[in-house]
């Protein structure tokens, strides 16, 4: 059993609890517009995500308070927080996620594996305006259902993918956000190569690329932008950084090549 195989097999538990309480959700909650912001700068935008642990690095800041590091990501420029949701392999929330959404103006991203259109009523209520569905966690015709579902419901999808196959099935819906997740969800294993290479298969232009996971230093963020991504969504390096404001100076680049920027 892959990682993530044991991820959704432990989700489908959770929905079926969240289902027999029958819980009702308040979705009159606007969201916060995300995707604008983004193609409308000259920078490469930084969705800076609130990570405690996750099943490749054990513990990374366990101990962390969401409200206090999503005011910091705000204030030092992040376009939208990522709030891990997952508590089992991530150690995190649906109350850190609405903690920071009360907190923040910019738009909460649910990160989670989401197998249900009940876990996007849910984060939707928590306060999330954007949501990720994960390609290789779902199968094309459930992917579909839930973008729709969640569309109707004013949300942002950041549909992910890592493989070829995947892409192919997701660019049938010809969806506003593609995330390339630079990580194989099965191994762990980390190459941002699969940004270049992906990419290079996304065709509309008015289609928003992301690059996440793994984006550590200058130089990797200037291989994502070489290769078409507009953001980055990055976690460990902001988790890990002890001078918020150089890590993000490090960074942010310019979405246009610019002299000293090159390698
Ligand atoms: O910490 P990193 O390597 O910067 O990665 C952030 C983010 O991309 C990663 O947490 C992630 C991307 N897709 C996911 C799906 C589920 C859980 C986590 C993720």
């Amino acid at each position: 059993m892959t990682i993530l195989e044991k991820i959704i097999a432990h989700k489908q538990m959770e929905v079926d609890k969240l289902l027999e309480e029958a819980r009702l959700f308040d979705m009159s909650k606007q969201p916060v517009p995300f995707k604008n912001r983004v193609t409308t700068s000259n920078e490469v935008q930084i969705i800076s995500e609130i990570k405690r642990s996750s099943p490749s690095k054990g513990d990374i800041k366990a101990e962390v308070h969401p409200v206090t590091l999503a005011k910091q990501y705000e204030a030092y420029g992040a376009v939208a927080i990522s709030v891990l949701t997952d508590n089992v392999f991530f150690k995190g929330s649906m109350k850190d996620l609405q903690a920071v959404a009360e907190v923040v103006q910019i738009p909460v991203l649910c990160k989670d594996f989401i197998i249900h259109t009940v876990q996007i009523d849910q984060a939707k209520a928590a306060g999330a305006s954007i949501i990720l569905l994960i390609a290789a966690a779902l199968s094309k015709q459930k992917l579909h259902e839930l973008y729709h579902y969640a569309t109707e419901k004013g949300l942002e999808v950041i549909c992910e993918v890592h493989q070829m196959e995947e892409l192919e099935a997701i660019l049938e819906l010809d969806p506003a956000i593609i995330g390339i997740n630079n990580r194989n969800l099965k191994t762990f294993e980390v190459d941002l190569q699969t940004t270049v290479k992906l990419a290079s298969h996304i065709k509309n232009k008015n289609t928003l690329i992301i690059s996440e996971s793994g984006i550590i230093t200058r130089s990797d963020a200037l291989l994502a932008r070489d290769a078409g991504a507009e953001a980055l969504l990055i976690g460990e390096t902001l988790m890990r950084s002890t001078n918020l404001f150089e890590t993000y100076h490090t960074l942010k680049v310019s979405k246009i090549r610019r002299m000293h920027d090159a390698r």
